[in-house]
């Protein structure tokens, strides 16, 4: 199906609503050959980072105005081409796009057609914030290589496993049938590689374990994963609810938002920008960024104190929501900006949970590192793991599978 039947290399793009996450790998053996953000896109400080990891180059910056998606990718696309790796390699097997709202339609990577595109078209009112990124990275990208294979690969995919009882909410059927409104979860990709990752990580296979994955990014999400298989995760219709997130509320009584709107004269979609912008961490304390966070609290910032305490109590209820949901529980695999990163949280997490079987080695916890690793003690019942998600990787090994199958 590929363009040329020994090309090997696919190009990753992740399009979020201001910026473009891109790197380009080569299947045949794993590499990484280049690397890349587009950050601030349609802001006067645009920024393009570009790392090319096949020429043992240096991190190259563009700091000039990009307009909008499509120049961003122009941008990328000449980049990549100043390294002999451009958009028109022969090399190239195809470019996988990931696309946050699949809805129910899409279980599997997917080959992009006009069909599909206006597909994720329809799924705009769920993810406005996304969907319309997601589209404009895949329309540029085709504009450039017509005759290669486009793959989406959803967000929801992996949660689409998730029983009937899990993915309802209960509201009036009709009324949410007619809406597309249950719950579709989002981060697919990185709880699949983590779940599968993890069990790797303990000797067994994914069909073998249960495991909890908390994937605690600037958005957050946990899921339940029992066998290879979701069974539950915390964020639903949007990536709004579940975890208290950097920017996002999370889990609210959804009255507040009839509050605001009838006693604070605030329109929809001020309500909409405070919960999904102004709430979590940065709501609660001005900062959303966990590094900032700390300092602040090693300092004696009480407010940061108790944006961390809320943050870590919502974590705290996910983890025994999903214990009780799975049952039994092999392991719990923190991951993600924050999960791979701050010992403080995995520590205050998991504190206190010892009669579930859980605990962190303080030693082990604070040791760094790439690569996957245990941080519970050996008498623990579960596993405690730190487990470096790559949805990159994940979504080019799928969209590679669907081409050269
Ligand atoms: N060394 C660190 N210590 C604590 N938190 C960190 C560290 N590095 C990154 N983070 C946290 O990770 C977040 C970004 O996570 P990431 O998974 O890259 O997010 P996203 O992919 O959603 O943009 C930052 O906002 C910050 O809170
Ligand atoms: C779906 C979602 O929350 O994505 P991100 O973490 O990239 O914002
Ligand atoms: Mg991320």
């Amino acid at each position: 199906m590929t363009a040329n039947a020994n090309a090997t290399r696919v190009l990753v793009l992740n399009s979020g609503s201001s910026s473009v996450k891109y790197q380009l790998l080569d299947m045949a053996d794993g590499a990484r050959l280049a690397v890349g953000l587009v950050e601030r896109i349609g802001e006067d400080s645009s920024r393009l980072a570009h790392t090319p990891l096949a020429t043992g180059g240096t991190k190259r910056e563009i700091t000039e105005r990009i307009p909008d998606h499509a120049a961003a990718l122009k941008a990328v696309a000449d980049e990549l081409a100043a390294d002999g790796l451009g958009l028109d390699s022969p090399e190239l097997a195809a470019i996988g796009h990931r696309v946050v709202h699949g809805g129910s339609e899409f279980t599997e990577p997917t080959l992009i057609t006009d069909e599909v595109i206006a597909h994720i078209e329809r799924l705009i009112p769920v993810a406005p914030l996304h969907n319309p990124a997601n589209i404009t990275g895949i329309r540029t990208a085709q504009a450039l290589r017509p005759d290669l294979p486009q793959v989406a690969v959803f967000d929801t995919a992996f949660h689409t496993t998730m029983p009937e009882h899990a993915a309802r909410y209960a509201i009036d059927t009709a009324t949410a049938d007619a809406n597309m409104i249950r719950r579709y979860g989002f981060h697919g990709t990185s709880h699949a590689y983590v779940s599968r990752e993890t069990a790797k990580l303990l000797g067994k296979d994914p069909s073998e374990v249960n495991v909890i994955v908390l994937h605690l990014g600037n958005g957050a999400s946990a899921s339940a994963v029992a066998g290879g298989r979701c069974v539950d995760t915390s964020m639903g219709l949007t990536p709004l609810e579940g975890l208290v997130m950097g920017t996002r509320s999370g889990d609210i009584d959804p009255a507040v938002i009839f509050h605001l709107a009838r006693n604070a004269g605030m329109s929809t979609d001020e309500i909409d920008s405070l919960l999904n912008k102004k709430s979590g961490l940065i709501g609660l304390c001005g900062d959303n960024d966990m590094r900032e966070i700390r300092r602040r609290i090693d300092e004696g910032d009480e407010q940061a104190k108790l944006a961390f305490d809320v943050y870590v109590h919502r974590l705290k209820k996910y983890i025994g929501a999903y214990y009780a949901v799975l049952g039994k529980v092999d392991a719990i695999a923190f991951t993600a900006g924050v999960g791979e990163n701050a010992a403080p949280v995995r520590e205050a997490a998991v504190a206190g949970l010892e009669e579930l079987g859980l605990a962190v080695d303080a030693g082990l916890n604070a040791q760094r590192g790439d690569a996957a690793r245990l941080i519970s003690p050996e008498y623990a019942r579960v596993a405690v793991a730190v487990v470096p998600t790559d949805e990159e990787l994940e979504i080019a090994t799928q969209a590679y599978a669907l081409v050269s199958a």
